[in-house]
C-alpha cells in the first residue's frame, strides 16, 4: 500500500502549497471516536468544517481555513523503552507548563471547551484554539491519561499498530494527503498536521523544501516520539500537550497554538530488547523508504535522460527531413519500456521500421504506380524484368522473324500481339516509371515529381526511349508483308538490359551469378544472330542443293545448311562451333562463306575469349576467399608440424580455422570494411551486430552517441569450447562482449562454476576499470562450447568512456554487485565465519538521546529553569561508557532477559567478549537460539 502510495505521489506531486502547508499545520485533537468515513470530512484546502459536523461533543469548534493536505490521523499506541524517561518528560513539561515556574508559554489542557479563546487569525487560523491555562496542567495530564485510557478500554476494535505499520501510515498520509480508507477506519484521532520524516534523520532524500515554521517543531516532536516508539509495545493512551498561543509568551518559542503528543506508557514493565529490537526495526523501515526513495528517483532520472535523447533525436530527424524536401513525419516517440528502448537502438542503426516508414502520404495517382520510385527497390527491379523481357522478345525475335521462316501470314497476328504487348510495356516504361524515378542531385535525394521529370526529359533515357517507340510499324502498310526489320529501333532499350543487370548485381547476395549470366547472354546473343546470318546464306544457296565447281569438278555445297531437322538449332550449332572454335567445321566454298568463316573465327578469338576470360576471372573471384583461406590454414598447420607441436594443439588451429571460416567467410572481418568512411562502417557493425547489441544492457541505457563510439573499436575474437579468455589473477587489458555462445565463470581451479553469460553480458570491465581496487581479473572466464566475442581493449575503452560518466557509474554497479555475488558463493574460511558470526552477535547498548527530549530542550526558553535542568541532563557527560558487547557471555546459559538489559547497561561482570573460539560462539549461539 505504502509503495503504491508513494509512487504515485511520486508521479504526480501534491503542490508545493499543499506540502508547506501541510508542514505548518498544527496538530488537533479530538477525544470523540472518529467518525464514519462517510461522514468525515476529506482533508482539502480551504475548507471550512463546521463544528457540528466534527464533533458533538466538547471538542471546541474548529475553523479550518487551510487544511493540510497531509495532516496525520492515527492512533498511536507506543511505550517508551524506559520508564523513567516518560516520568522526566512528564515532569519536565509540567514544570514548564506550572505559572510561576517558568516564563514559558503555559500548556493548557485541550479538553476544555469552555475556555475556548476565539479564532485566530493567522497563518496558523486552521488550528483548534488552544483553551486558556490551567492552573494545575499535571492534574489535567492525569485526568485526560485516566479518560483515555478509558475510553480505549472502550474501544476493542482500536488494533495495535507496530512501529513499522505507524511510520508507514506516517508516510502513507504525508505523501498522500489522506488516510487510507482502511487505516482511517481504525485509527484513532491524532492530528498532527504533516508530518515528516526528518530526511537527516532517516538518510531519506526528500526534495521538498520544509518550511522553517514553529509549527514544524511541533511536528517535529510527533515523529520524533514515533521514532523512539519501541516494537512491542503494550496497550497505550495518547496525553496531549497543547502549546500555549504565544501571544501569551514574551519568549523566542513559537507564536503558534500548537498540539502535540506525547506517548506515555501505560503499566508496563520497559525492556531493553524491546528497545533493540524496535531499533532493528526502525532501521529496516528507513533503509526500506531509502532504498525507494533512491530507486526511484534513479528511474526517474533515467527516464528523463532517455526522452531526452528521443526528443533530440526527432527534432534532428524533423530537420533533416524538411531538408531532403520530403513530406515524411517521424512517428511520435513511444515513451515506455523496453520495446522503446530496442526501437531506439534500431532506429539509431537504421533499422527501425516504425521510425523509417514512411506514412503513407504518397497518392497513388496513377493505378499502382507510387508517386516516387526508388530507383534501388525491389519494385522497381521487378519492373525492370519486365521491360528486360519485351526488349528480349524483340532482340532475339526480330532477326529470327528476319532470317528464319517462323513468321508466317497465318501466324502474323500472334507476332504482331506480342510485338503491342512489348510496346505497351515500352509506353508505360517511358511515360509512368522513368519520369518517377527519384535521383541524386549534391548528395540529396529528390522526389518531386516535377524534378524527376525534368530530370527524365534531360536524360538520354528519353532520347533512347523515343526511338525505340517510334513507329516504324507503319512501314508495314508502304511494303509487302510484315517484315520484322522494321522493328529494329526497339533494340535501343539495350540501357535497360544493363541497368537490369547492374541492379540484379547490387541487390543478389551472389553477384558473380549475376555476371556470368549477363555473359553468357552476351554469347548467346552473338551465336543467335550469327547463325540467323547463316541460315539466311544457306538459304541464298539453296541449302546445298546448288554444285559448285572446283579444281574442274562440281561438289554439293556442304558448308552450308541442308536443310534437315530444326532449322533454329543446326544453325545454332553450327555457328557456335565455328565462334568458339571446336568445330571440325566443313570448308567454305566461296567468297561469302570466307568471309563469314573469317568475320566467326575472329569473333571466336576476341570477343568470345574476352567473354570467356571474364567468366573465368568471376568463377575465380567468387572462390579466391576460400582459396586464401585454405592455403593460409595449410600454412598454419604445416606450420604446426613443423615445430612438433602436440597433436590436440594442432587440432585446436584447425578448429578455430574451421569455425572462423563457419562463421566469418573471412579470417579478417575488418579488411573488408576498412575502406568505408567511418560513419558508415559505424552503421555496418551497428546493423550486423544489433542481435547482440541490443541485449546489451550497457548499451540499451547509454548515450546513443557512446554506442555509436565503442561499436567501431569492437573486435570479433572465437574461442573454442573449453577454452580459457582469461585467467583469475592475470592483468586486464581487454573487456568482452558475448556475441554468440555461452561463457562461463569459473573459480580459479575451473571448479566452481559462479555464472554463466549468454549473448550480450559484458564482462571483464572490473580489473580494466580497476573496480576491484586493482588491475587483476577477478575470476576465470571459459567458453563452453564454441563463442564468438568482441573484444574491447583498455586503450579503447577508456578513451571512449572517460567522456560519458553515465556509463562509467553503470559498469561499476554492475561489477560490484558481480564481485558480491562471487564473494557469497565462495566457500568461506574458519576465520571469515568467527568474524561474521561474532559480527551478528553483537547487540549496541547506546541508548540513544530521545529526539524529543532535544526538542522540548529546544522549545523552552533557554533561561527557564526547566530548560537548565534538562540541559544539565543532557549534556552530562555518559555515566557509563557505552559499548558494543557481545550477546554471548561466557555463561550465556544463566542470561536472563534481565542480565541482558544489565549487560546492555555495561555491567562489570558481562565485559565482552574478546577472544571466542568459533566452537564457543557457534556453541553459544545453538544454545541461545535453543532456549529461544
Ligand atoms: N558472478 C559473476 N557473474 C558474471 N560475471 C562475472 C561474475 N564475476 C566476475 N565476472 C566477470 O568476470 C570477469 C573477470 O575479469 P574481470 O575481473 O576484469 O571482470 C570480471 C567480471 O566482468
Amino acid at each position: 500500500m505504502f509503495r503504491a502510495r508513494f509512487q504515485q505521489h511520486l508521479n504526480d506531486p501534491p503542490e508545493s502549497e499543499g506540502f508547506s502547508e501541510g508542514l505548518v499545520s498544527a496538530a488537533s485533537y479530538s477525544p470523540e471516536p472518529p467518525l464514519a468515513p462517510s461522514t468525515r470530512p476529506r482533508r482539502r484546502r480551504a475548507k471550512e468544517i463546521p463544528p457540528s459536523t466534527t464533533s458533538e461533543n466538547s471538542t471546541p469548534p474548529k475553523v479550518v481555513k487551510k487544511r493540510p493536505r497531509t495532516s496525520t490521523k492515527a492512533k498511536l499506541k507506543t511505550k517508551q523503552p524506559v520508564e523513567d524517561l516518560h516520568e522526566s518528560v512528564e515532569t519536565i513539561i509540567a514544570r514548564g507548563t506550572t505559572p510561576g515556574t517558568s516564563s514559558s508559554p503555559p500548556l493548557p489542557a485541550m479538553d476544555s471547551p469552555s475556555s475556548t479563546p476565539p479564532t485566530p487569525r493567522s497563518p496558523v487560523d486552521s488550528l483548534p484554539s488552544p483553551p486558556p491555562p490551567t492552573a494545575d496542567f499535571r492534574g489535567t495530564i492525569d485526568g485526560r491519561r485516566a479518560s483515555l485510557a478509558s475510553e480505549a478500554s472502550k474501544t476493542p476494535r482500536t488494533p495495535h499498530l507496530t512501529p513499522r505499520e505507524q511510520l508507514d501510515l506516517l508516510l502513507d498520509i504525508d505523501r498522500c494527503g489522506e488516510l487510507p480508507p482502511s487505516t482511517e477506519e481504525v485509527a484513532d484521532v491524532v492530528d498532527v498536521g504533516s508530518t515528516d520524516i526528518d530526511p537527516e534523520a532517516d538518510g531519506i532524500e526528500t526534495s521538498r523544501s520544509v518550511k522553517v515554521v514553529p509549527d514544524e517543531v511541533a511536528l517535529d516532536m510527533v515523529r520524533k516520539s514515533i521514532d523512539m516508539t519501541p516494537a512491542a509495545m503494550p496497550p497505550m493512551t495518547s496525553i496531549e500537550v497543547q502549546g500555549a498561543s504565544d501571544n501569551e509568551g514574551e519568549t523566542s518559542l513559537p507564536a503558534t497554538p500548537r498540539a502535540s503528543f506525547l506517548t506515555v506508557p501505560s503499566d508496563g514493565p520497559p525492556s531493553s530488547l524491546h528497545s533493540s529490537l524496535d531499533l532493528t526495526d526502525r532501521d529496516d523501515i528507513n533503509s526500506r523508504l531509502s532504498f525507494i526513495m533512491k530507486e526511484r528517483l534513479h528511474h526517474f532520472a533515467l527516464d528523463i535522460k532517455r526522452r531526452t535523447s528521443q526528443v533530440m533525436e526527432d527534432i534532428m530527424q524533423d530537420d533533416i527531413e524538411s531538408d531532403n524536401e520530403t513530406s515524411r513525419t517521424a512517428p511520435a516517440p513511444d515513451t515506455q519500456g523496453q520495446e522503446n528502448q530496442e526501437a531506439t537502438l534500431m532506429s539509431l542503426i537504421g533499422l527501425d521500421e516504425n521510425a523509417s516508414a514512411k506514412p503513407d502520404t504518397t497518392v497513388k495517382k496513377f493505378w499502382l504506380i507510387p508517386e516516387d520510385i526508388d530507383p534501388f527497390s525491389k519494385k522497381y527491379l521487378l519492373w525492370l524484368s519486365v521491360v528486360v523481357l519485351a526488349f528480349f522478345y524483340n532482340a532475339f525475335g526480330i532477326p529470327l522473324r528476319c532470317a528464319y521462316p517462323y513468321q508466317t501470314d497465318e501466324n502474323i497476328f500472334w507476332w504482331m500481339l506480342f510485338d503491342y504487348i512489348c510496346d505497351f510495356i515500352y509506353i508505360v516504361d517511358m511515360v509512368a516509371v522513368k519520369p518517377r524515378l527519384i535521383f541524386m542531385r549534391g548528395g540529396i535525394t529528390v522526389r518531386d515529381r516535377k524534378e524527376t521529370l525534368r530530370h527524365y526529359i534531360v536524360s538520354p533515357m528519353l532520347k533512347l526511349d523515343i526511338v525505340s517507340l517510334l513507329p516504324t510499324d507503319l512501314l508495314y502498310l508502304v511494303t509487302e508483308g510484315h517484315l520484322a526489320a522494321f522493328r529494329v529501333n526497339r533494340l535501343s532499350k539495350l540501357y535497360t538490359f544493363w541497368e537490369f543487370f547492374d541492379l540484379l548485381d547490387s541487390s543478389f547476395s551472389n553477384p558473380y551469378a549475376i555476371r556470368i549470366t549477363r555473359t553468357f547472354a552476351y554469347m548467346i546473343y552473338l551465336i543467335h544472330c550469327n547463325s540467323c546470318v547463316y541460315y539466311v546464306l544457306s538459304a541464298w544457296q539453296a541449302f546445298g542443293q546448288l554444285a559448285y565447281r572446283y579444281r574442274d569438278q562440281w561438289y554439293l555445297n556442304k558448308w552450308v545448311y541442308n536443310n534437315q531437322g530444326n532449322a533454329y538449332l543446326r544453325c545454332m550449332y553450327f555457328t557456335a562451333a565455328v565462334a568458339t572454335s571446336t568445330g571440325n567445321n566443313p570448308p567454305p566454298t566461296n567468297v561469302v562463306e570466307y568471309a563469314y568463316m573469317t568475320f566467326s573465327w575472329m569473333m571466336g578469338v576476341f570477343v568470345f575469349a574476352l567473354l570467356l576470360g571474364q567468366i573465368r576471372d568471376i568463377v575465380y573471384n567468387a572462390n579466391k576467399n576460400a582459396e586464401e583461406f585454405r592455403t593460409t590454414m595449410d600454412k598454419a598447420l604445416g606450420e604446426c608440424k613443423r615445430l612438433e607441436l602436440p597433436e590436440s594443439v594442432t587440432e585446436k588451429v584447425r578448429a578455430w580455422f574451421q569455425y572462423t571460416w563457419e562463421q566469418q567467410k573471412t579470417l579478417d572481418e575488418k579488411k573488408l570494411v576498412d575502406k568505408l568512411p567511418l560513419k558508415l562502417q559505424t552503421d555496418l557493425a551497428l546493423s550486423v551486430h544489433y542481435n547482440t547489441l541490443s541485449k546489451v544492457q550497457l548499451f540499451q541505457d547509454c548515450d546513443r552517441a557512446l554506442l555509436r563510439d565503442l561499436v567501431l573499436k569492437l573486435r570479433a575474437v572465437i574461442f573454442l569450447p573449453m577454452e580459457i579468455v582469461c585467467n583469475k589473477g592475470d592483468v586486464g587489458k581487454e573487456m568482452y562482449i558475448v556475441n554468440q555462445g555461452i561463457l562461463e565463470v569459473v573459480s580459479e581451479d575451473h571448479k566452481i562454476v559462479f555464472a554463466t553469460m549468454k549473448v550480450g553480458t559484458v564482462f571483464g570491465e572490473i580489473s580494466l576499470l580497476a573496480i576491484g581496487g586493482n588491475n587483476r581479473r577477478t575470476a576465470s572466464i571459459r567458453s563452453k562450447g564454441y563463442s564468438t566475442l568482441f573484444v574491447l581493449s583498455k586503450a579503447d575503452l577508456n578513451d571512449v568512456i572517460k567522456d560519458y560518466p553515465d556509463a562509467q557509474v553503470m559498469l561499476k554497479k554492475k561489477a560490484k554487485q558481480m564481485l558480491k555475488k562471487d564473494d557469497a558463493k565462495k566457500p568461506r574460511s574458519k576465520k571469515d565465519l568467527q568474524k561474521d558470526l561474532t559480527k551478528k552477535c553483537e547487540v549496541s547498548t547506546k541508548l540513544p538521546t530521545p529526539r524529543m527530549l532535544s526538542t522540548v530542550r529546544k522549545l523552552l526558553p533557554q533561561n527557564s529553569v526547566v530548560a537548565h535542568d534538562l540541559s544539565t541532563v543532557m549534556d552530562a557527560p555518559p555515566a557509563r561508557k557505552l559499548k558494543r558487547w557481545s550477546t554471548i557471555p561466557d555463561d550465556i546459559s544463566e542470561a536472563s532477559d534481565v542480565e541482558f538489559t544489565k549487560m546492555s547497561l555495561g555491567d562489570e561482570r558481562y565485559k565482552p567478549t574478546q577472544s571466542l573460539d568459533e566452537a564457543t560462539l557457534v556453541s553459544a549461539v545453538s544454545d541461545k537460539e535453543d532456549k529461544t
